[in-house]
């Protein structure tokens, strides 16, 4: 059964007079393990799907179904708390708290979740090994390259195992061979663990390896 669902999702910016209507009646949906790339031209709603889909706005209207659980009814805490269970996010730019070492900054959202120091040092630990960087837990943001920052911010994101990942153009801010590094990493995680995710890019060659693409056209997504 499929992790996530999007139906008829419609979302429309006012401002004055004016009104965008970025989504209309956009339907997806996303299998557990599966890499789904989202391709489309700046401005045309990547963004405003990836914040409806991963519960941080709502849609004017449609459902987004996570886990089989329909979201439109439910209260701001209950949304919180299904994201903060089911969902990670990745940005173009890694916000790592910067005062923190890597192991620490993954273990923090695994600490506010209630999880044992020890537990969440151990799975840090284990999660950087898989994204490859075993020997750069103790260095902070700071010390890390654009790409090593990357993988931490993807380790961060999956610390608590939720089963859907967002990301938003998360190599957008580094050079060729260092994308593919955190994409080959990103692949590795999603097969080992059976995460979904669904990553806007600009990246053609990179959207080209994933299981399939989507795009935005008038609103609604399409394959292709
Ligand atoms: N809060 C807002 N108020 C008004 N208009 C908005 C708002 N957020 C986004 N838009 C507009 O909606 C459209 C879609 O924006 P969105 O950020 O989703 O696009 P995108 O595909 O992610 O673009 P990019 O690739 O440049 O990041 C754009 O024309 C944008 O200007």
């Amino acid at each position: 059964m499929e992790i996530l669902r999007l139906e008829a999702i419609h979302r429309t910016y006012r401002q004055g007079e004016a009104a965008l209507d970025v989504l209309r009646g956009a339907e997806f949906a996303l299998m557990p393990g599966e890499a789904v790339a989202l391709v489309a031209p700046s401005g045309a709603g990547k963004s405003t799907l990836l914040h409806i889909a991963g519960l941080l706005e709502r849609p004017d209207a449609g459902e987004v179904i996570v886990a089989g659980r329909g979201t439109s009814t439910l209260s701001d805490t209950e949304r919180t708390r299904l994201r903060r269970d089911e969902i990670g996010f990745v940005y173009q730019f890694h916000h790592l708290l910067s005062e923190f070492s890597a192991v620490e900054n993954v273990m923090l959202p695994q600490l506010i979740a209630g999880l044992d120091k020890s537990e969440a040092k151990k799975r840090a630990e284990q999660l950087l090994t898989w994204l490859g960087l075993p020997d750069r837990g103790t260095h902070r943001p700071t010390e890390l390259s654009g790409g090593e920052q990357q993988r931490v911010a993807i380790a961060r994101a999956v610390a608590n195992a939720p089963r859907i990942l967002f990301a938003d153009e998360p190599t957008g801010n580094l050079d060729i061979v260092t994308s593919e590094q955190v994409f080959e990493a990103l692949f590795k995680l999603i097969k080992a663990t059976g995460l979904a995710a669904l990553v806007a890019t600009h990246n053609l060659e990179l959207a080209a390896q994933m299981d399939r693409r989507i795009t935005l056209r008038d609103g609604m997504i399409v394959e292709v």
